[in-house]
Order: structure tokens, then sequence, then C-alpha cells
């Protein structure tokens, strides 16, 4: 099974831009980036949304951008259900659909991909509770690498909760480093030093 990775660090630290630089979607200023051309990975973040055409229904959209489901669409919208997408969605114009209900579009694109690895930054932004459960069954369910972004720690002890194939990287200061304990750890950690700054206030 694949491994889990958390990727944690204050506000504006450079998480979003170090997943980009992974999925190839960035080229670094220095150094260099390697992975393998048969590597297949799907990147996620709420840009995916906004730049979903707006004058395509959701199957419109899967089957464009899959070209070999235009014979088999029941497999574009069996993938929509599978991310919670009501059935009765599944042919309106993407511009009326909310905005979780467009995550859920980009999350089952992601999926029909197939990735090897998949980059969720901040998945659960416009998800109510029932979606982010869902989002979490499909990643159970998932063999290959996660590395995610997430304020939703209910989310992130899920997902790592298999130590044994766990890790938690802190990007600070221009640099990403393993943190060398569980999520559980690294939160206690944050929440000490918060209570150690506030008693010195
Ligand atoms: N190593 C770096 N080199 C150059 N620019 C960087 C680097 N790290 C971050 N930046 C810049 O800093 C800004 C914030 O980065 P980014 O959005 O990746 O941070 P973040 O940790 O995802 O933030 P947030 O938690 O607020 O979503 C961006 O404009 C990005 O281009």
């Amino acid at each position: 099974m694949g491994q889990r990775v958390a990727v944690v660090g204050p506000n504006g630290s450079g998480k979003s831009t170090f997943l980009k630089l992974l999925a190839g979607e960035l080229v670094p200023t220095e150094g260099e980036a390697r992975r393998s051309h048969k590597l297949r990975i799907g990147l996620y973040s709420q840009h995916f949304c906004d730049s979903l055409p707006k004058d395509r229904s959701a199957v419109q959209y899967l089957l464009e951008k899959h070209p070999h489901l235009q014979s088999k669409p029941g497999e574009a919208r069996a993938m929509l259900g599978k991310f919670g997408l009501p059935k009765e969605n599944h042919l309106t114009l993407i511009d009326k659909l909310s905005g979780g209900q467009k995550a859920r579009v980009v999350l089952a694109s992601i999926a029909l991909g197939e990735p090897h690895v998949l980059l969720l930054d901040e998945p659960t932004n416009n998800l109510d509770m029932q979606s982010i459960d869902a989002l979490a069954d499909a990643l159970d369910e998932f063999a290959g690498g996660v590395v995610i972004i997430s304020h939703d720690s209910r989310l992130i002890t899920r997902l790592c909760a298999d130590e044994n194939r766990s890790e938690v990287w802190v990007v600070q200061d221009g640099m990403v480093r393993p943190y060398g304990g569980s999520f559980a750890e690294y939160r206690d950690d944050l929440l000490e030093d918060i209570r150690k700054e506030m008693a010195m206030d």
C-alpha cells in the first residue's frame, strides 16, 4: 500500500508551491525536480474547481478530458456517483453546480486518470462532513501514494492512521524537512508551543 504524507507548516510557507513542484506544474528556479515519465500524478487544488468549463455538464467534461471513455459514459457517471455527485446533476451545466459539487467533479476526473500518486491541496474546502467522509473512504481504498495539505486534522488523522506508512513533512524557511514523528505528535508539539507563547504574554 502507498505511503501517506501530511505536508504541514505555517501559512504562506510554501506548501502549495511544494506540491506544484512535485506535480511539475512549476519548475524550480534553482536545483532540479526529477520524476519518472511513467509516473501518473493526480493533483487536486481549488484552482482546478475554479477553472472547470462553465458551459459543459460534468459528464461532457469528463468525456472530453478522458476520450477513452467516449463509448462508455456509464463509467464517468459511476465515478461521479462514487464521489457523491447526485445523478440529477450529472447533466447540469457546471456553472450551476455548488463549490462542493465542482470539487466532486474534479476528484472524479482525477480518479479516472488512475494516478499512482495523489497530491491534494486543501481538498476539504467547500466539502460538507458527508463529502469529507466520502473522500476519506475513497482515499482508504486508494492503493497509491497520497501527499496532502489540509487544515482538517480529522481527515489527516484518519488518512495517516497507519504509522508504518505515514510521514509528516514540515515546510518552513524555504525547506522541506521530515518531522520524524506522527501527525498526532506534531499537533501536540504545536499546541505545546502555543501554550508556552500564551504563558509568556
Ligand atoms: N521556496 C520558495 N521559493 C520561491 N517562492 C516561494 C517559495 N515558497 C513559497 N514561495 C512563495 O510564497 C507564497 C506562498 O506560498 P504558498 O501558497 O505555496 O504557501 P502555503 O504554505 O501553501 O500557504 P497557505 O498555507 O496560506 O495556503 C507564494 O507566492 C509562493 O510563490
